[in-house]
């Protein structure tokens, strides 16, 4: 059963058409990767998914119930989760804070029992503060979970925003770009911890990735766009001998 189902989906900023009627399944608890050449409207077509951008036309149901031009935080308390292409941490906290803060949106004892501190208050912290321990010790950095977010090494960083997405409990994650600028042996770890977020987590997980090697060895399906329209969708094998994906990929390269 798909858990998230994109129908004919359109967004165009003015005269421009960043995705253009585009239409794609994901499978509940299966790996899959949106792909395309710079500028092919990935990240729209991801923004449009997670409420960022207000999609111009189309649908787009999560779990069977549409989540079409939503507000962020809502799509995020149905379950779906995000991280950036660019890091979006809070620096001058510390790794356990910033996972933390992704949690709020989720908590129920409101702003009244945080302020009086009262004991449903105080018993929601403690259970957010076990959960996100929990999550970073499953992305591997629990031992630095004291220190600001500001002086760990970039691929740590990259950690504290998986950790803080896998700490809202979300049933689909969607990873936007998560191997750049990580060193070989850290996308390795990269691919064994998506593995692992399906497997152990059962979460369902999309990425938008230009590493190519990472795509090939962890998607169970790949779909294709360019110039905002899905040219091909399959498997590893199918997509990387599709004519149409050759082209789309070898073109551009020519006219840079
Ligand atoms: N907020 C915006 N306003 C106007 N145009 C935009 C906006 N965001 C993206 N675009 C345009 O939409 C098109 C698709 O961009 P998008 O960033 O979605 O592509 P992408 O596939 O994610 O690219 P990359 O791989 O380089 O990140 C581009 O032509 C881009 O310039």
């Amino acid at each position: 059963m798909p858990i998230l189902e994109v129908k004919n989906l359109t967004l165009r900023f003015g005269g421009l058409t960043a995705v253009n009627n585009l239409s794609f399944d994901i499978e509940e608890n299966s790996i899959m990767s949106l792909i395309g050449p710079n500028g092919a409207g990935k990240t729209s077509a991801f923004n449009c998914l997670t409420g960022f951008y207000k999609g111009s036309e189309g649908d787009i149901l999560f779990q069977g119930r549409t989540i079409f031009r939503q507000k962020p935080y809502k799509i995020t308390k149905m379950g779906m989760a995000r991280t950036f292409q660019n890091l979006r941490l809070f620096k001058d906290m510390t790794v356990l804070e910033n996972v933390m803060s992704g949690m709020h949106s989720r908590t129920s004892a409101g702003v009244l029992g945080a302020v009086l501190r009262l004991p449903s208050q105080r018993q929601e912290e403690k259970k957010i503060r076990q959960v996100s321990e929990e999550c970073l010790d499953f992305v591997g950095i629990l031992d630095k979970k004291d220190r600001l977010a500001r002086n760990l090494a970039y691929g740590d960083q990259r950690r504290v925003e998986w950790a803080r997405a896998l700490a809202t409990h979300p049933k689909l994650i969607l990873l936007d770009e998560p191997a750049a600028g990580l060193n070989h042996d850290e996308k390795d770890q990269l691919v064994d911890l998506i593995h692992r977020i399906r497997k152990d987590l059962g979460i369902t997980v999309l990425l938008i990735e230009h590493d190519m090697g990472l795509v090939m060895k962890v998607s169970e399906k790949i779909v294709v766009i360019d110039y905002g329209q899905k040219i091909a969708e399959g498997t590893s094998e199918e997509v990387k001998n599709n004519p149409r994906v050759i082209e789309a990929y070898l073109g551009k390269e020519d006219e840079e």
